[in-house]
């Protein structure tokens, strides 16, 4: 799984013309506001259904025009092509477009439409990694929710369904929650299948955060990180499994009620990343929650990759955060796991910084005014 070729139409500045990308190394250097953060954000809609910059699709259709499209010719990668007798798997036609006015958006997958984003998102795993990323340590647990549900969702085919499913039944019953008045018999109904859904959502979560865990403590060895000893990373369901969710809400019913909405379960899961007992956002530097996340996300990578997988790294305005040792570290090791990347850089970086020589399909490209140049 790479992106192989990108074309859009009227996406932000972009020229439109198509693209052929390396399936290893791609790097994109030009001035601010050149269009460099708006190629990995057209490539992100492919594998995200939405922008990883802005939460409206408005903002990236050209202004002045009513609907944007953007296409990609993805590798299906070794596994599949391996799976194919000998023979060479094809490569997937994907295309995401919207429609602003009629707020619309249509899908497809080699020629057909398709009504799930989840049918894109498996073709081409994306992850990105740009100055809010951080936030993953220094944010709420939502944010490491998010981040784990990615791996869950590339590892366990049935997550997205029953994560779905899950949110639906939430909202009903934090409808009846709020309802007024006690309707217990409804409750009842609601607690069980939120508790039955809960469990397959857990034993999902907690498979792939023990690939996890094993992937990120074998870099942890790897790397000589000073705060190996006191960190500590726990899998928080949301509730105490010690015992059963249905317990748990009846238990607290008079509390749910008060606040109106669910508080246990697997929609308050968290991904604990605690140093010496201390959350690490609290108590590690700025410097260090760097470095963590950056190790996660190369975990991540390595999940993925074990299971024949290739991720398509986004690496946006990463010289503003990282100094050049974590850089170096960070492209080595997504190199290593034969990741797909993606770099912006506003200065054409030195002939020595780059990775031409150990990387055979490195691929350079300068953008200017929304149009891109390989050299
Ligand atoms: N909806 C839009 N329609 C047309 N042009 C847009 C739209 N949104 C942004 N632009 C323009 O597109 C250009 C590309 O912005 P982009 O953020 O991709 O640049 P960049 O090369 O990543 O810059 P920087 O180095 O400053 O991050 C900018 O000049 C911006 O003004």
């Amino acid at each position: 799984m790479a992106l192989l070729k990108l074309q859009t139409d009227q996406f932000r500045n972009l020229a439109g013309d198509p693209v052929s990308f390396s399936s290893s190394f791609n790097l994109l250097y030009g001035e601010n506001g050149s269009g460099k953060s708006s190629v990995l954000e057209a490539i992100g809609y492919l594998g995200l259904g939405r922008s990883f910059r802005i939460s409206r699709h408005q903002a990236v259709c050209r202004h002045g025009q009513v609907r944007f499209t953007v296409f990609g010719a993805v590798d299906p990668g070794r596994n599949a092509a391996e799976q194919q007798a000998g023979g060479v798997a094809e490569v997937h036609r994907l295309g995401f477009a919207r429609d602003i006015q009629g707020k619309e958006t249509l899908l497809r997958v080699d020629g057909e439409n398709v009504r799930n984003l989840s049918a894109l998102a498996r073709l081409l795993p994306v992850s990105v990694i740009d100055p809010g990323v951080f936030e993953i340590v220094s944010g709420g647990p939502s944010q490491r929710r998010q981040f784990l549900d990615w791996s869950v969702f590339h590892v366990e085919p049935s997550f997205a369904s029953l994560w779905q499913q899950c949110q639906r039944v939430t909202s009903q019953r934090n409808q009846t929650l709020r309802n007024g008045r006690l309707d217990e018999h409804l409750l009842r109904a609601w607690d069980a299948q939120f508790s039955a859904l809960a469990d397959q959502i857990t034993e999902a979560r907690q498979s792939v955060v023990a690939l996890f865990q094993e992937a990120f403590h074998s870099l942890l060895r790897e790397i000589e990180t000073p705060w190996v000893e006191g960190f500590k990373m726990d899998f928080y369901p949301g509730w105490d499994r010690k015992q059963p969710l249905l317990e748990v809400l009846a238990r607290h019913r008079e509390q749910e009620l008060r606040m109106g909405h669910t508080l246990y379960g697997p929609n308050r899961a968290d991904l604990r990343l605690r140093f010496q007992g201390r959350p690490v956002a609290e108590t590690f530097s700025r410097g260090q929650q760097k470095t963590l996340v950056i190790l996660m996300k190369i975990a991540q990578g390595k999940v993925l990759a074990d299971l024949g997988k290739q991720v398509t790294f986004l690496l946006d305005d990463i010289n503003a955060e990282l100094d050049a040792e974590h850089r170096a570290m960070l492209a080595q090791k997504l190199y290593e796991l034969r990741c797909q990347v993606f770099v912006t850089s506003i200065e054409r970086p030195q002939p020595e910084l780059l990775w031409r020589e150990t990387i055979p399909d490195f691929r350079m490209f300068h953008v200017e005014h929304g149009r891109l140049t390989e050299e």
